[in-house]
């Protein structure tokens, strides 16, 4: 069954066609893949999906419903790792978390023991009373894939998960996402590491110019992702960008 459902759908911003005619599908179980190069549309996808977005055309679903109709809910249901976020400068780790679980509905004693095992997952123990602003940037990503995961939603979107982490804690990431969907959850991750989506993902889609142009299981076949990548990128003729009056 499709957890995620993209059919037709387009979005463009003052002319310029960020997304246009994207259709894809996840499956429930899937670590999938989401690769392309600078302004293909990746995070304007990641929004629509995460109802932060409405599409001009076209329909999505996620988890059998709309997100842009009902996003406060879709969000309760969903973990979302936003590229470059950063958690809330004036807040400790343990109240940015214990506020994130309260909107996602989580009672306050389970909202301590999800403190505890993300904590202790990703390193943050000895960090939780600390300010974010006096983190470091990859405490602070630390802090941000653990709000993703508070409340242990059956989908996450995550983009770029191991930016700014050490060689040690990016395998820690790893791990969990991969124990994360053989679990039987979903992940819809975001990247440019190609070795990174050639290790872990179970399928990729690659986009450019606002659509997807492959779709790989990977491991199904001898040939690498990068030619994949490279060769059908690379094949894209650019859309009409506005041009100043
Ligand atoms: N709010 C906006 N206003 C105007 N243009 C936008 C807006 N958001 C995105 N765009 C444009 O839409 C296109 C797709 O952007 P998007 O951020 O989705 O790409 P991306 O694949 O995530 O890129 P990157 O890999 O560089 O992060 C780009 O040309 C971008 O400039």
């Amino acid at each position: 069954m499709s957890v995620i459902r993209v059919r037709d759908v387009s979005k463009s911003f003052a002319g310029v066609d960020a997304v246009s005619g994207m259709s894809f599908d996840v499956d429930h179980g899937e670590l999938f893949g989401f690769l392309g190069p600078n302004g293909a549309g990746k995070t304007t996808t990641i929004k629509l999906l995460t109802g932060q977005l409405r599409p001009d055309a076209g329909a999505v679903t996620v988890n059998g419903t709309d997100p842009s109709v009902d996003p406060i809910e879709t969000r309760r249901r969903v973990g979302i790792l936003p590229e470059g976020g950063t958690p809330p400068s004036f807040f400790t780790p343990r109240e940015f978390f214990t506020y994130v679980g309260g909107i996602r509905g989580l009672d306050d004693e389970v909202v301590d023991e999800r403190i505890d095992r993300w904590a202790g997952r990703l390193g943050l123990q000895d960090r939780l009373e600390t300010i974010n602003a006096d983190l470091s940037r990859g405490q602070q990503q630390k802090v941000m894939i653990a709000q993703a995961f508070l409340h242990e939603p059956d989908v996450v979107f995550i983009d770029e998960p191991l930016a700014n982490l050490d060689p040690l804690v990016q395998e820690r990431v790893k791990r969990q996402l991969t124990a994360y969907v053989e679990d039987g959850n979903t992940a819809f991750l975001s990247t440019h590491n190609i070795d990174v989506a050639e290790e872990m993902c179970t399928r990729v889609g690659i986009v450019a110019d606002g659509r997807i142009v492959a779709e790989r299981d990977v491991g199904s076949t001898d040939e690498p992702l990068l030619d994949v990548f490279l060769s059908t990128v690379e094949d894209v003729q650019p859309r009409d960008v506005p041009t100043a009056p």
